[in-house]
């Protein structure tokens, strides 16, 4: 059962989160998030036989993959590495699903375990109150139940970054998460900041659509190949990280990268002092998998704007190395962040980056019926063990939760039952009245 506590406020102002909403109470666990690790949680519930429940924002599942990717985004892992728990990718896949072919997936996931989420429902507030955790959405509706699975993911909402002068510009700016192709670009002269996997194939994108594309490159930067001898660069690593060390590993893998792809200092990226995954486990920047864009900066069809940008300008840019160039558009490839923090003011459980305090494999759990599942820093692989975990942990209260229930109806006499148990049955009984109760 882990560590328990009495019901107390954790959180938010002692009144009632909006008075004036609908309230409604719900007896499973309420997830947040309908991506891949929301989904992945629902189904591994539903395996236990649990009910859940999921609130998203958009209006539709896996909105990340449906709404804020470019068109040729594939996996850039294999898909053995990317499938959910118990439902495998159809056979006759690629190696690499593309995007459209993971929603199709996802869709099929959510048909598979009935899971049905309700839409349009995003969570801006939550605080645990009586044993229940309330969650308030912006739709006016308080849910309540007794836990709480957090799967709103590490890419949340993306980074703006602070460059000066960017409000000045008077071209186009967007974000990659609205990017779709480098056809709505051509013959444009186009900047690209950040060189993370998404600056990297955004750039790649442009240059095959007439742009040759500046991108700022300003620190260092692993750039991997994508597979080695046929086998893809992530599974060799997997492989050897069951008998080797991470830094081992890492060597190793350096090595096999500077076979395969020459020596990328030559072509001004330099390296991390820290390994590629070691770095991905420590602060979560993942290495770039290189999908064809560093042929096309070694062949000048992808400009590299070393050390940053100085200042944005009206028509262009200025750069730290003092170069200065005009720009139609500004594209930024400058990430992701977690938006936890901006609804869950829990600050002993995740980070000031809203990703839990505790890292991967042991985040997955906090205090009193709270869960997270996907603030792993291992993509869809690590969303699959916390799921596994997490419906187990649940399954576990809820089986007994079930027992005591069942006993108490059946001798209809007082019986002592542990504090989780309790908490539930008095919530019930006197808590609930007002609340509409979902089944
Ligand atoms: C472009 C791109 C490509 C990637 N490719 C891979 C890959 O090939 N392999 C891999 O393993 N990983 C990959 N990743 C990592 C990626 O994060 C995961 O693949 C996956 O999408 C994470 O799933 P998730 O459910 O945790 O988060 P998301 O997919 O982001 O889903 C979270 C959901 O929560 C919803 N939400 C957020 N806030 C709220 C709120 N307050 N209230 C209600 N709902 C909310 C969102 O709308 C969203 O639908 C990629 C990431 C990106 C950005
Ligand atoms: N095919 C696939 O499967 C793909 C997967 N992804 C995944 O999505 C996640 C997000 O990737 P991505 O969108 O590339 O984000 P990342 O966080 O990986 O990269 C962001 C980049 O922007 C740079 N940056 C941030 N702020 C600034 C600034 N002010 N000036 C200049 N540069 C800046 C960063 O530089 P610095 O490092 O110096 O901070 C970094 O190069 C990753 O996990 C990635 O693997 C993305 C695309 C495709
Ligand atoms: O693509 C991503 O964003 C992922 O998080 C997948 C991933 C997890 N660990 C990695 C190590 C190297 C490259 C990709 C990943």
């Amino acid at each position: 059962m882990g560590s328990f506590k009495l019901p107390q406020d954790q959180h938010g102002p002692e009144e009632d989160l909006n008075s004036q909403c609908e309230r409604i109470h719900f007896n499973g666990p309420i997830i947040v998030g309908a991506g891949p690790s929301g989904l992945a949680a629902a189904a591994c519930l539903s395996v236990h036989g649990v009910p859940s429940l999921i609130l998203e924002r958009s209006d539709c599942i896996a909105s990340l993959w449906q709404y804020r990717a470019y068109d040729r985004l594939k996996l850039h892992l294999p898909k053995d590495f990317c499938q959910l728990p118990f439902l495998k990718f159809p056979e006759d896949y690629p190696k690499y699903p593309t995007k459209h072919q993971f929603v199709d997936y996802m869709e099929s996931y959510a048909t598979h375990f009935s899971i049905r989420p309700l839409f349009n429902q995003s969570v801006i507030a939550a605080r645990f109150k009586d044993g229940l955790w309330r969650l308030q959405t912006a739709a006016d509706h308080e849910y309540a139940s007794p836990w709480l699975i957090i799967a709103t993911g590490e890419n949340a909402e993306p980074v703006m970054p602070d460059i000066v002068g960017l409000e000045k510009f008077g071209g186009k700016i967007i974000h990659t998460s609205s990017f779709k192709s480098g056809s709505e670009y051509q013959n444009e002269r186009v900047l690209v900041v950040g060189c993370g996997n998404s600056g990297m194939e955004v750039s790649l994108d442009l240059s095959g659509h007439n742009v040759t594309p500046h991108m700022v490159v300003r620190d260092t930067v692993h750039v991997l190949p994508k597979e080695v001898l046929g086998f893809s660069t992530f599974g060799i690593a997997m492989a050897l990280l069951k008998w080797f060390p991470l830094k081992l590993v890492d060597k190793f893998l350096l090595f096999a990268a500077s076979v395969t792809l020459g020596s990328t200092e030559q072509l001004g990226l330099r390296r991390p002092k820290m390994g590629p995954f070691e770095l991905k486990n420590v602060a979560g920047k993942t290495p770039v998998l290189d999908t064809g864009a560093l042929s096309q900066i070694r062949a000048g069809k992808i400009k590299k704007v070393t050390e940053g940008v100085k200042e944005i300008t009206k028509n262009g840019a200025k750069f730290v190395d003092g170069q200065e160039e005009e720009f139609d558009s500004i594209i930024l490839a400058t990430g992701y962040k977690s938006n936890v923090t901006s609804w869950f003011k829990r600050a002993e459980f995740f980070t000031e980056k809203g990703i839990p305090e505790v890292p991967f494999p042991n985040g997955w759990k906090g205090e009193n019926g709270l869960y997270t599942v996907g603030f792993t820093r291992g993509g869809i692989l690590g969303t699959s063990c916390d799921a596994i975990k997490v419906a187990q942990d649940i399954a576990d209260q809820w089986g007994a939760i079930k027992n005591k229930q069942a006993q108490i109806v059946s001798h209809s006499r007082k019986i002592p039952v542990k504090r989780p148990y309790m908490i539930n049955i008095h919530f019930e009984r006197r808590s609930l009245q007002g609340w509409k109760a979902v089944k």
